[in-house]
């Protein structure tokens, strides 16, 4: 099952009757649209949905499947959403990969390649490896998830060849939308620049407007919001950010972010076009790309899988949207991988990348009813 949900409007699909076969030769554009238009994707729905992972030189994972659909309501979540009142799995095992400190001592070496001018801006991640004592359902995990109106929820299953256990699905709830187009409309929402949600209101206020006037942080955004705008401009007519860079609330956690809207030219790139020719933003990478990408390689200790990767569809108009994969546990059976990364810039310190990816996991383990172990959290974590 292919879900995205947000504010009760849902995009689902169901069953698979072709995996779209990427490789080199062709961009992920060209793939697109020869399969779609072509005798394969006949009789079935004209739309591939999936994700891109977050390593561009890995394949994408993308597929046509049986039964595709869009709504209002809470779709497959309905019955879930439902029956959230009963009882949840009892986690057992909970361990950081790396540890805090490790993660700390990657952030004191990106601070080091930033001091030489290696590069300006570095996202680094970190996970949680937690196993449950019982096979956890995803789709609880996203109902679960989907309370939080200001996110989207995702829930799509993996290439059999993730976990060597079994089906694996990622599921999260992101904040930010990589592109989306419809007709010749593109809308970009980066997001950079963060700090935690507080439960006491004063401070809550007070946490935000700190970050919308932190000049880390605005620098932190920027470097997103220029490679957005120059990657997109030869391909728009317009373009622009009419209400500039504003706060952004998830449950959990306050950002910086901007709303680019653009109206394509006729020969613009279709929507997997578009996600393919901007991902990594450098709310994901790291600016300049290929600099941040080496680091990202050199510094974290295993690779991202879909992880900061984009999830959405893409159809055969050249519509589609993608989000960026955040806020998401890769689940295989009883074992879940979170993943969280930071934005590392001149002037970070890495014990604050540290509570930042620290509440970045929040979203998740409340998810997953985890919240309780926050004790634990502050210090292990
Ligand atoms: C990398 C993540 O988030 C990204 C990084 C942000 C930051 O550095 O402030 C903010 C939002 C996202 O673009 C994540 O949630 O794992």
């Amino acid at each position: 099952m292919f879900a995205l949900f947000r504010a009760r409007q849902f995009t689902e699909a169901e069953g698979l009757r072709h995996r779209l076969p990427t490789g080199p030769g062709a961009s992920l554009e060209q793939h697109v649209e020869t399969f779609l238009q072509g005798p394969q994707a006949e009789g079935g729905p004209p739309v591939l949905v999936g994700a891109l992972p977050f390593d561009v030189r890995a394949p994408a994972y993308l597929y046509q499947p049986e039964e595709f659909r869009r709504g209002s309501g809470w779709g497959m979540l309905a019955g879930p959403i439902e029956a959230c009142a009963r009882a949840f799995w009892a986690p057992f095992q909970i361990a950081p990969e790396p540890d805090p400190e490790s993660y700390a001592a990657m952030v004191r070496r990106a601070l080091d390649m930033i001091g030489c001018n290696r590069l300006t801006k570095v996202v680094l991640s970190r996970s949680l490896c937690i196993r449950a004592a019982v096979p956890v359902d995803p789709l609880q995990v996203a109902a679960r998830l989907a309370r939080d109106p200001d996110a989207t929820t995702f829930m799509l299953p993996l290439p059999p060849e993730t976990c060597g256990d079994g089906p694996s699905t990622l599921v999260g709830a992101t904040p930010e939308l990589l592109v989306s187009r419809r007709g010749t409309q593109v809308v970009s929402h980066p997001l950079a620049g963060s700090a935690r949600r507080r439960p006491d209101r004063a401070e809550d206020e007070a946490a935000a407007q700190a970050l919308l006037h932190s000049d880390k942080d605005r620098r932190e955004h920027m470097f997103v919001v220029e490679a957005i705008l120059d990657s997109l401009a030869p391909h728009c007519h317009q373009l622009g950010a009419p209400a500039g860079t504003t706060l952004y609330s998830t449950t959990t956690m306050w950002h910086l972010g901007t709303r680019i809207e653009g109206v394509l030219r006729d020969d613009a790139p279709s929507a997997a076009g578009l996600a393919a020719l901007l991902h990594p933003t450098p709310a994901v990478g790291g600016s300049p790309r290929c600099e941040a990408l080496e680091a990202i390689r050199a510094l974290e200790p295993r690779d991202r899988g879909f992880y900061a990767g984009a999830v959405g569809w893409s159809d055969v108009r050249g519509d589609g949207e993608w989000h960026v994969a955040l806020r998401c546990a890769e689940i295989c059976g009883a074992r879940l991988r979170l993943q969280a990364g930071a934005g590392i810039v001149a002037g970070s310190d890495p014990e604050a990348e540290v509570a930042e990816t620290r509440a970045k996991f929040q979203a998740m383990l409340r998810a997953i009813e985890m919240e309780q172990a926050e004790d634990f959290l502050e210090t292990a974590l």
